[in-house]
């Protein structure tokens, strides 16, 4: 019998989505753990992994972490890692205006997922889901991070206006699990 995967993050939105996406016939136990984990600033990859082997660190055993990211193309890649920040700020609406001057309003949202099997010399696996979409004033709910504000390509809705189960079969987070699922296949 494998051990269980703790799932640590801070952000119950989050919690809930990957419950809701991994469904119950997930092959293993995930458990989760709130801890506000330091991130260190880099690029996505590097951030996701040192996360990882903090939690590790922290919890002693198999854990996974996720990383969300919004790139704005006009801005060459920024705020990426440190949305959270400018999103504390700034807002939804602020992330919109950060873009006026600008006419590329593309955008991409990144999750990345960082497994760490559990053992001493393991080493990290990362696994990234990413949506393209544009950054629009913002629509619907404010109840989660910057969904109200990116609407994915194809889509005249923002995230926060689609139902949950919408936004879980195109989302970046849906498409990162997709693959740490089959990773974790029996
Ligand atoms: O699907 C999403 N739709 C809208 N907003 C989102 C989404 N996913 C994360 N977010 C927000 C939360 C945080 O403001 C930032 C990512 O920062 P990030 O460090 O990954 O999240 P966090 O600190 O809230 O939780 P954690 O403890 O897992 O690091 O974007
Ligand atoms: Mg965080």
């Amino acid at each position: 019998m494998s051990k269980p995967i703790t799932f640590v993050t801070g952000n119950s939105k989050k919690l809930e989505e990957v419950i809701q996406i991994l469904g119950s016939d997930f092959p293993r136990q995930l458990v989760s753990r709130k801890l506000d984990l330091p991130e260190l600033q880099g690029e996505i990859n590097e951030v996701s992994i040192l996360k990882a082997k903090e939690a590790h660190r922290q919890v002693l055993g198999p854990v996974v972490v996720e990383d969300t990211a919004l790139c704005f193309n006009s801005l060459k890649g920024l705020p990426g890692p440190y949305i959270k920040w400018f999103l504390e700020k700034l807002g939804p609406e602020g992330l919109y205006r950060l873009l006026h001057g600008f006419e590329d309003k593309s955008a991409q949202a990144v999750c990345t997922f960082a497994y760490h099997p559990g053992g001493e010399d393991d080493e990290v696996v990362l696994f990234q889901g990413k949506t393209n979409g544009v950054i629009v004033s913002p629509k619907g709910p404010t109840d989660f991070g910057w969904d109200a504000c990116f609407q994915p390509c194809d889509y005249n809705i923002t995230y926060a206006e689609m139902p949950k189960t919408e936004k879980n079969k195109i989302s970046h987070r849906y498409k990162a699990l997709d693959l740490f699922r089959n990773y974790i296949k029996p």
